[in-house]
């Protein structure tokens, strides 16, 4: 068998007396899109953020293709980040710069470096987003909510990363505005074969998105199958949550 793309083991983390995570075991292969799902609090957040290397669990372990995380500084997790690629729950775009520099934020890290060719890579990944290049030199604020998010599509995927991390990619977006940037990132992540996780409420979004979903209840995955089992999954708390109900055993 391939190594993992992601592996989580045991994975604990506690913020004074609150345990958000209590040892969660989750494993991404290669070319897989996975969706966590949750209720609000149930620590999806915290759960990417462990894997970014942006907090640091009080236990476990998490490897990236097969390299550990927990713990890591320096250039070693420099390197491990620059597989990933981000997009932001509010799409997170600087509305100072125009939207080819937006594009290729993290090409330049923010120079003015090689302007032509910036433009025309901006182009590139705003044509495979649906958007031509009347847009590129737009402010974000001048878009549409659906056209940002686009815009921050086209951004996460512009150093062509490995990895790429969704975080509630429908937030804000009205039913069919959410559905076009549901296909999109189904699209990318088969053209351009990455791993992807996603954190979502939104189950029309997690059923699309991802191969398989996993739900977070009281800080460990309670569930994990195919999306398509997901409202057949015989678990009363998924039950629950994918139905919306009040009443069940999530109180
Ligand atoms: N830096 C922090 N310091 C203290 N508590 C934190 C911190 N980050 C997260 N928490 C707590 O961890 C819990 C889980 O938060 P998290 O943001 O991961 O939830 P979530 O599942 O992503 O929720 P949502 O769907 O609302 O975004 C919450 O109770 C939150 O208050």
């Amino acid at each position: 068998m391939s190594v993992p793309k992601i592996e989580m083991r045991d994975v604990t983390k506690a913020f004074g007396g609150n345990k958000v995570l209590d040892g969660v075991n989750l494993t991404i292969e290669p070319g897989e899109s996975m969706a966590i799902i949750g209720q609000s609090g149930s620590g999806k957040s915290v759960s990417l953020k462990c894997i970014l290397g942006l907090v640091q669990p009080d236990r476990g372990s998490i490897l990236v293709d097969g390299e550990e995380v927990v713990g890591t500084r320096g250039a070693a997790m420099t390197r491990i980040r620059s597989k990933f690629g981000l997009l932001f729950q509010g799409s997170a775009l600087f509305d100072s710069l125009p939207v080819w520099r937006n594009v290729t934020f993290g090409l330049t890290r923010g120079r003015n470096r090689e302007p032509a060719k910036m433009r025309m890579i901006a182009q590139e990944n705003l044509e495979r987003v649906g958007l031509d290049a009347r847009v590129l030199n737009l402010r974000p604020s001048e878009l549409s909510g659906g056209m940002q998010k686009r815009v921050a599509l086209a951004r996460a995927i512009a150093p062509r990363p490995e990895i790429i991390f969704f975080d509630e990619p429908t937030t804000g977006l009205d039913p069919i505005r959410a559905d076009v940037i549901n296909d999109l990132i189904v699209s990318l992540v088969d053209d351009l074969g990455v791993t992807a996780l996603t954190i979502t409420h939104d189950m029309a979004s997690a059923r699309k998105i991802a191969h398989r979903v996993a739900m977070l209840y009281q800080g460990r995955i309670i569930w994990r199958g195919p999306r398509d089992r997901l409202y057949d999954s015989g678990n009363p708390y998924v039950d629950q949550f994918v139905q919306g109900r009040a009443v069940g055993p999530i109180s």
